[in-house]
């Protein structure tokens, strides 16, 4: 069996493959019963079964893992869901994981082979898998539960223990199947960027506002200064949103505004279908997604969102023991040690107010 998968954007399974993965989501859900998922035993539990994965599949993802793809995602179709669904949850919540739990189980086993699964206190209750469905009345906000157009950005570009891999698994797309999710990498359009543009995009003159959901009264709202772009100057690391970033210079500011014109036509974009599981580099590419008309009618699109870290270990002070969630950002930066007064501030004089 060919087994380098090499640069891979897209992996279908077989019949036979699927039919192996959904025995083993099987196995997990029985495994697991009453666990809690976010335990470092249910996570050691999934890793086991995830083992046994077809070996195309692991193979497509471990050669995403470890050297990403032209496009920064690899969609991987007739991934197995359950075969009775329940309504979409209005509330972006489902109460229960098991009533999901073949798909729940194959997303965790896939995203066990890209890292290790988290889940941040601040968001969903510090869920591994979150529900990402329209709700209403937030149709026009940047954030997942919204349906009108959803910026390009890093997940949650703005925290320190950002992802390294984010995975969509798709439950039901929306009916007009007008939901494309869009993602977008600079190795492709890296010529077509000024040398100017480039040069500012590697300083760290922009800051992130924090999603509503990790923002606490107290906190200054915002990241520290970041650079855009870092790393290998044909296939550089990306770190974007252009909605929640704030340019901190007015060069700052036409330099993100000609990443985002040379990204925006580059664009891949895929409406996801049931079973379709996109995988994201969170560090090559970003995301988002076109509008789409929610109906609230129990049916509309449900994606379920799933985090992974290449490294662990490096946010073990800020997670109680054996657990995968991460404490509230407040509490991370309240404990975090204060910059030296020496350091120098960047030159804020000319900031221009968030989009
Ligand atoms: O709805 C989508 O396709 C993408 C949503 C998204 O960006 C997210 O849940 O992080
Ligand atoms: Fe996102």
């Amino acid at each position: 069996m060919e087994l380098d998968a090499g640069d891979l954007d897209e992996v279908t399974l077989t019949h036979d493959e699927a039919v192996l993965m959904r025995s083993l989501c099987a196995e997990v859900v029985e495994a697991l019963g009453e666990a809690d998922l976010s335990t470092q035993a249910a996570m050691t539990t999934v890793e086991l079964i995830g083992c046994r994965l077809p070996e195309r599949l692991v193979a497509a993802l471990v050669s995403f893992r470890c050297n990403s793809s032209s496009s920064g995602s690899l969609l991987v179709r007739n991934v197995p869901v359950d075969e009775r669904l329940p309504a979409t949850p209005a509330d972006g919540y489902l109460p229960d994981w098991r009533s999901v739990g073949i798909a729940t189980a194959a997303q965790l086993m896939a995203m066990s082979h890209l890292g290790d699964i988290i889940g941040y206190a601040d968001e969903k209750h510090g869920r591994v898998v979150q529900d990402v469905a329209p709700i209403a009345g937030a149709e026009n906000q940047q954030e997942n539960s919204g349906s009108a157009y959803l910026e390009l950005h890093t997940e949650n570009g703005f925290h320190p223990y950002k992802p390294d891999f984010l995975s969509l698994l798709c439950l039901r797309p929306d009916h007009d199947r007008s939901g494309r999710t869009l993602t977008g990498t600079v190795k492709r359009v890296h010529p077509r960027l000024s040398k100017s543009c480039v040069a500012t995009l590697r300083q760290p003159l922009f800051r992130i506002q924090f999603s509503s959901s990790f923002a606490q009264l107290g906190s200054s709202g915002y990241s520290e200064p970041v650079a855009v772009l870092a790393g290998p100057v044909d296939d550089p690391e990306l770190t974007a949103d252009f909605h929640a970033m704030e340019p901190m210079t007015d060069q700052a500011r036409q330099a993100l505004d000609e990443l985002e014109a040379v990204l925006t036509p580059s664009l891949d974009s895929v409406v996801l279908d049931t079973g379709n599981l996109l995988v994201v580099d969170n560090w090559r590419a970003v995301h988002g997604r076109s509008s789409f008309t929610a109906r609230h009618d129990g049916t509309d699109r449900w994606l379920r969102r799933c985090f992974a870290v290449a490294d662990l270990r490096r946010s073990r002070g800020v997670r109680l023991a054996g657990s995968r969630v991460l404490a509230p950002l407040t509490t991370i930066l309240a404990d975090r040690p204060t910059a030296p007064a020496s350091m120098p501030l960047p030159d804020v004089t000319h900031s221009v107010s968030p989009r």
